[in-house]
């Protein structure tokens, strides 16, 4: 897409989110989904299958009010040892996350979905990013989860808080966080 790009919507209440877009000069305007559009995590879909379908979801539940312009929706999961950890419900779960990845490698996902309006069908990527946790000791994660850093973040952490135990091996950073800016600038030349 070369023209002037039309206006962007983030199906979006994820404050990270908006930071990415934000700090990478988007213009936005968020228009935060219904919290049904993100229901249902299916126990047989794999982590890319669930973070395109909640992008989508997402995406749609906005998509649906907006008559022209490009509608955003992302979704982001942790994945260890086979599990799909999403945000922790609580400090005990965010603790269970935390050892369950320390001293392991884990990949987050990101599911991206654009939807052009008026047009009818959304475009939707994912990408994932590997990252390693040192094997931190019971009190050090004692220390962060005292931060409530983990709150409302897949995995129970927090790559934007600089924490010097997770170390990113492969992939985007902005990925992690919650929105791969370099597949969401690709997706903009292409829609
Ligand atoms: C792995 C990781 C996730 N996250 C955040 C990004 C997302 O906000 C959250 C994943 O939860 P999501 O369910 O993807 O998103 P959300 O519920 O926060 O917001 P919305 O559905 O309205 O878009 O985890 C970080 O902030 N840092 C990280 O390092």
């Amino acid at each position: 897409m070369n023209s002037p790009l039309p206006p962007l919507y983030l199906a979006s209440s994820s404050p990270r989110r908006r930071q990415l877009l934000s700090e990478a000069g988007y213009d936005f305007t968020v228009f935060a989904p219904a919290d049904t559009a993100e229901c249902g995590i299916c126990s047989r879909e794999t982590p890319p299958e669930l973070v395109a379908r909640l992008a989508m979801q997402k995406a749609a539940d906005v998509a649906v009010q907006v008559d022209h312009g490009i509608v955003i929706g992302c979704d982001t999961v942790a994945e260890c040892c086979g599990m799909i950890l999403g945000k922790p419900s609580d400090r005990d779960h965010a603790r269970e996350m935390l050892r369950m990845m320390r001293g392991r490698e884990h990949h987050v996902y990101s599911g991206l979905c654009l939807w052009k309006r008026p047009g009818i069908r959304p475009q939707i990527r994912v990408d994932r990013s590997k990252l390693i946790m040192d094997p931190v000791t019971d009190q050090q994660l004692e220390a962060y989860l005292d931060t409530d850093g983990w709150e409302g973040k897949a995995g129970a952490f927090g790559y934007q808080d600089g924490l010097d135990w997770v170390h990113l091996i492969e992939g985007s950073e902005s990925n992690v966080v919650g929105l791969p800016l370099e597949v969401f600038a690709q997706m903009l030349q292409e829609i």
